[in-house]
């Protein structure tokens, strides 16, 4: 059984963490004391159970409400240089050798930066992250994504924004935001220009809303990655365990090795799966799916990479063999060059995890 002291210790790849669902309780408290954002506790403590206790659903719109005390407190340059910085450190500290960082710039202008301003500030974030961990002995690569939230209609200015700075730390783009009534195609100007400009996105499906937004994404829309992309597996016949059988569109992601972002505890506190032992992800491993595992939102979810790792490990008895797949997984389905996904693998991930 692999312990959690090796869990730790190994390198591990996260492509679906956003930074606006990752901020320390303390400094969530401490950001709204001197800006007076109101909080529904103060103490830093019972602040970090309250964002765990109304995440925890069974609704994603619900879960979603969260957000507004995060994303509140990170509303300036200096706060979110802070929040990123410490996002990066925090990374480092579980273990993360590489991470693609989401979150969505329209939301952090009610104090006046403009879009390239929040941009600019997590970059300085993230620089001051990966310095502050290289002190410690860390080596972390971080990068950003930025998410379009996809019950407003700025998608193809910030899918601009992305490609306007896609050699200055941001390797993709993304929609979130609640599922049910926003299909991905009602955003189809900002992913088409993508598509001609030879950039990469990643979409949020069939976490709250299934097949149907799954499809979309995929033969509409062209995403390269899921975002979840959980419920695709309402598209495989299980009912005779010896030999599954899936549809067309489950074949189809298999087939195109479609890289899914599977996001265990966030799901269960959704509603997207009934437990982490019920969890989709063993039956899709186990399946060949390109399963990847991720955080999502760490505030929420009082959650790490490791503590992930270990949970499916407890459930599913994946031993260090697995875990190694499920990070090379992650690391080739990345938005960064081939050439220096390849370099992480050989240099880091696989000395790493031969322990
Ligand atoms: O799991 C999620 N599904 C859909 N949207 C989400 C999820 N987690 C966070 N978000 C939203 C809320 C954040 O404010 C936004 C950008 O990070 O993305
Ligand atoms: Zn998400």
């Amino acid at each position: 059984m692999v312990t959690p002291e090796e869990i730790a210790r190994v390198p591990k790849v996260l492509l679906h963490d956003h930074l606006d669902g990752g901020v320390r309780p303390e400094t969530v408290a401490d950001i709204a004391e001197r800006t007076g954002h109101q909080l529904p506790v103060d103490d830093p403590a019972e602040l970090g159970q309250w964002f765990a206790d109304a995440a925890t659903s069974g609704s994603l719109v619900r879960y979603l409400e969260t957000f507004e005390h995060t994303v509140g407190v990170m509303q300036t340059h200096d706060d979110l240089v802070r929040v990123a910085r410490e996002c990066v450190e925090d990374l480092a500290d579980d273990g993360v050798l590489y991470a693609e960082v989401r979150w969505a710039p329209e939301q952090h202008l009610r104090e006046g930066l403009t879009l390239t301003d929040t941009v600019d500030a997590v970059r300085e974030g993230f620089e001051q992250g990966v310095a502050e961990a290289a002190r410690r002995g860390k080596v972390v690569h971080p990068r950003q994504i930025l998410t379009a939230m996809r019950h407003q209609a700025r998608s193809l200015e910030i899918a601009e924004l992305a490609v306007s700075y896609r050699d200055r730390g941001v390797v993709g783009f993304d929609i979130a935001g609640a599922e049910a009534g926003y299909p991905p195609t009602r955003h189809l100007d900002a992913f088409e220009y993508l598509h001609r400009e030879n950039a990469h996105f990643t979409i949020h499906a069939g976490e709250a809303f299934g097949l149907p937004s799954i499809w979309q994404a995929i033969q509409w829309c062209g995403a390269d990655r899921l975002g979840h992309g959980v419920r695709i597996i309402d598209d495989v016949d299980t009912s005779d365990p010896d030999s599954p059988r899936l549809g067309r569109l489950a074949a189809y992601v298999r087939d195109k090795r479609i890289p899914l972002e599977l996001c265990p505890s966030s799901n269960v506190q959704t509603g997207a799966a009934p437990s982490i032992a019920e969890h989709p992800i063993g039956t899709l491993a186990a399946l060949g799916f390109r399963v990847t595992i991720n955080t999502d939102n760490r505030l929420m979810s009082q959650t790490s990479m490791s503590r992930e790792m270990s949970l499916l490990v407890d459930a599913f008895g994946y031993d260090l063999d697995d875990l190694r797949w499920f990070t090379v997984n992650a690391m080739k389905s990345s938005f960064l060059p081939f050439d220096e996904r390849l370099a992480l693998i050989q240099d880091a991930i696989k000395p790493g995890y031969a322990i």
